[in-house]
């Protein structure tokens, strides 16, 4: 059985292998947007950019209160990015986030704002547990809900700048809610370098990235906010 991807224009596009490898399933009416926007070349050219070396420990969401996954969930590591590269990618970014929002009912007036970002990277034995980008599950009353803990964000962006396959292994981004779920398998998509995926940010996308098992997995992660303004 086919999925149905999303393709540039934001159309639904009818697809049996396209950029991921996909688990075959069911797809369910929740799509994911996913564009190539830089080559191979350009993205090998960003890397020699980062000093792999300049590492601090991830941040989570509420972080110091009392955080929306475990931390130990999470064992990417933070890159530093010099601002002049970080604006020069995510100019692209930004570009294709505003083309995708037709696709998730973004009003054409709404702003969209990037508000935060990441450059993660991943080295073997890393991964990042099951999680929504703007909501956590409750712990005390509520128990097993999810809580929307930053209302304002709607939108994630992920750049992959290295290929499953090639440049590491494992580290395949997984959609726990979306494709088969009678098998829990959801879809897994194996990164691409240079291709962005763009979800929205509610715990319906929530999603985890498998554990690499060799090699470095890099990644420019955004999100973005949305403000519906005067009109
Ligand atoms: O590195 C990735 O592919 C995803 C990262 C992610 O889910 C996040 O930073 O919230
Ligand atoms: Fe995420």
């Amino acid at each position: 059985m086919g999925f149905r991807l999303l393709d540039n224009d934001g159309a639904l596009a009818n697809s049996d292998s396209a950029l991921f490898d996909i688990k075959p399933g069911r797809f369910e009416e929740r799509p994911f947007f996913v564009d190539s926007i830089f080559t191979p070349q350009e993205c090998a050219a960003i890397t020699r950019q980062l000093d792999l070396h300049d590492l601090a420990p991830s941040r989570m969401m509420g972080e110091g209160d009392d955080g929306y996954v475990n931390l130990a969930s999470r064992s990417s590591r933070r890159l530093a990015v010099g601002q002049a590269l970080k604006e020069s990618v995510f100019a692209r970014i930004d570009a294709a986030v505003d083309k995708a929002r037709a696709v998730f009912d973004i009003d054409a007036r709404a702003a969209l704002n990037r508000e935060e970002e990441d450059l993660l990277l991943y080295g073997p034995g890393a991964g990042f547990g099951a999680h929504a980008d703007n909501s956590r599950l409750a712990s005390g009353p509520g128990q097993g809900t999810w809580q929307l803990a930053l209302p304002h964000r709607k939108l994630s962006a992920v750049l992959w700048l290295s290929s499953g396959g090639e440049d590491f292994a494992g580290g395949e981004f997984r959609f726990l809610n979306i494709g088969t779920e009678r098998d829990q398998q959801g879809i897994c998509l194996r990164p691409r370098a240079g291709v962005l995926l763009v979800f929205p940010s509610h715990p319906w996308y929530r999603h985890q990235v498998l554990p690499i098992t060799a090699g470095q997995r890099i990644s420019f992660v955004g999100w973005y906010s949305c403000d519906r303004g005067a009109g």
